[in-house]
């Protein structure tokens, strides 16, 4: 049997998940055996990635949060692409069959796959009903607008409410999403998609807007920040946060652990700015596969490559976790089988994404060093937060700071 090592940053319910998955694959044939390893956060599980290609100890498969995206594609001699791959292997494989807007994210400019986009998530508004109606709010109230949460965590907090905003992601979401769901750049060249010469945008009196109101809300308690990744998940599915903005793949934790009812609901948008709300942007991950392997293994990672994006699997892991249907037969055949009838509000991912045609703004974006420029914007925020700096203060030192990286960046590649 060839061993084929897949690396990736789950645990929880989502790591038990890859596991079936990996389980269904082993039985499914018996020439490859896939070993799926955990290997910490996203940014442990990319770094680890990229030093054991320098020791010469690389996996097969390599699990990249969006924000490596530019980084992998500039370490050519690291990677093997996904085209080639399935190219080499002869399976028969259609790259058309991803959703464009996730399947464009993920490929070079000549339309080619350079990873496999296999946990496409984008982001939404998780409702704690109950605690809505604890504070004798009407839970069926419509939350589309920040305008309308603010009138709502105004509700909360009034009725004594501990912790009635919270958020993971909060560059992903706050910023990143926040500029393509109000039409306006994160960052210029197409949000890098258009060259290395890019620099950051988010300093907008749209985004200082919406920064300054979260600021403000976090001094009042009605935003209540737990930290850089997904670390209020565990308040939000223990009923300890009202609502919470997080990516549609919390599903796989809340479904299986809240004792509340919950609620999906589009991610708010501010009114009154125009061509809002326009789309949201994927995050999640894609699978990278590395250089230096074997013909027989790449062969068995083709394999699994395509059974992880056969409808039925990635129907499932769709329904499972709240992750994209990443190809339209995998939608199609949800849709069929009367998931979304079942359970309402988890089609709202895919609408947001897809309800508009994207503009330059709202493509996804491609920057070098994001993950450390991440780590600059996440301290520029806390110090929003905590009321050190105003919005705009923090939001212009992060673009000169983060820019210092792109050029960087740039000049390396
Ligand atoms: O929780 P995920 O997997 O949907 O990822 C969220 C963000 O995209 C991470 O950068």
């Amino acid at each position: 049997q060839t061993e084929i090592e897949w690396w990736h940053a789950f645990t929880g319910r989502l790591g038990d998940l890859v596991a079936e998955q990996v389980e269904t694959f082993n039985a499914s044939q018996s020439e490859y055996k896939v070993v799926a390893s955990h290997k910490g956060n996203y940014s442990e599980t990319l770094n680890a990635g990229i030093a054991a290609f320098r020791a010469g100890e690389q996996p097969e498969i390599l699990m990249v949060f969006e924000v490596g995206t530019a980084t992998m594609m500039a370490a050519q001699g690291a990677i093997k692409p996904v085209y080639e791959v399935m190219e080499d292997a002869g399976v028969t494989w259609d790259p058309d069959a991803y959703i464009g807007s996730v399947k464009g994210y993920y490929t070079n400019t000549d339309g080619q796959m350079l990873s496999l986009p296999f946990n496409s998530s984008t982001p939404v508004l998780w409702q704690n009903r109950d605690a809505f109606e604890e504070a004798g709010l009407d839970p069926d109230m419509d939350l589309s607008t920040w305008q309308q949460v603010g009138e709502a965590l105004d509700a909360l907090k009034a009725a004594g409410h501990d912790c009635p905003l919270t958020t993971a992601w909060q560059s992903w979401i706050h910023l990143e999403n926040l500029s393509a769901y109000h039409n306006v750049p994160f960052a210029t060249e197409n949000n890098g998609f258009a060259g290395l010469n890019t620099e950051l945008a988010f300093n907008s009196p749209t985004h200082v807007n919406h920064i300054q109101a979260m600021g403000d809300w976090a001094q009042d308690g009605k935003f209540v920040y737990k930290g850089r990744r997904n670390e209020g998940g565990a308040d939000f599915r223990a009923g300890t946060c009202a609502l919470f903005t997080e990516s549609s793949a919390g599903y796989a934790g809340i479904s299986s652990e809240a004792e509340f009812d919950f609620e999906v609901r589009p991610l708010p948008y501010w009114d009154g700015v125009d061509g809002a709300p326009q789309n949201t942007i994927i995050g999640g991950a894609s699978l990278w596969v590395m250089a230096g392997h074997s013909e027989e293994e790449y062969k068995g990672v083709a394999e699994l490559l395509n059974f992880l994006s056969s409808p039925e699997i990635q129907a499932k892991w769709h329904q499972d976790t709240g992750y994209l249907p990443i190809t339209a037969a995998a939608g199609e055949l949800t849709k069929e089988q009367g998931f979304y009838e079942a359970n309402p509000g988890t089609d709202i991912a895919v609408m947001q994404m897809t309800a508009k045609q994207p503009t330059e703004n709202s493509k996804g974006l491609r920057l070098g060093s994001f993950d450390q420029i991440r780590g600059i914007i996440d301290e520029e925020l806390e110090a929003v937060w905590s009321g050190d700096k105003t919005a705009q203060a923090a939001l212009d030192s992060a673009v000169e700071r983060g820019n210092v990286l792109l050029r960087r960046f740039e000049a390396a590649n």
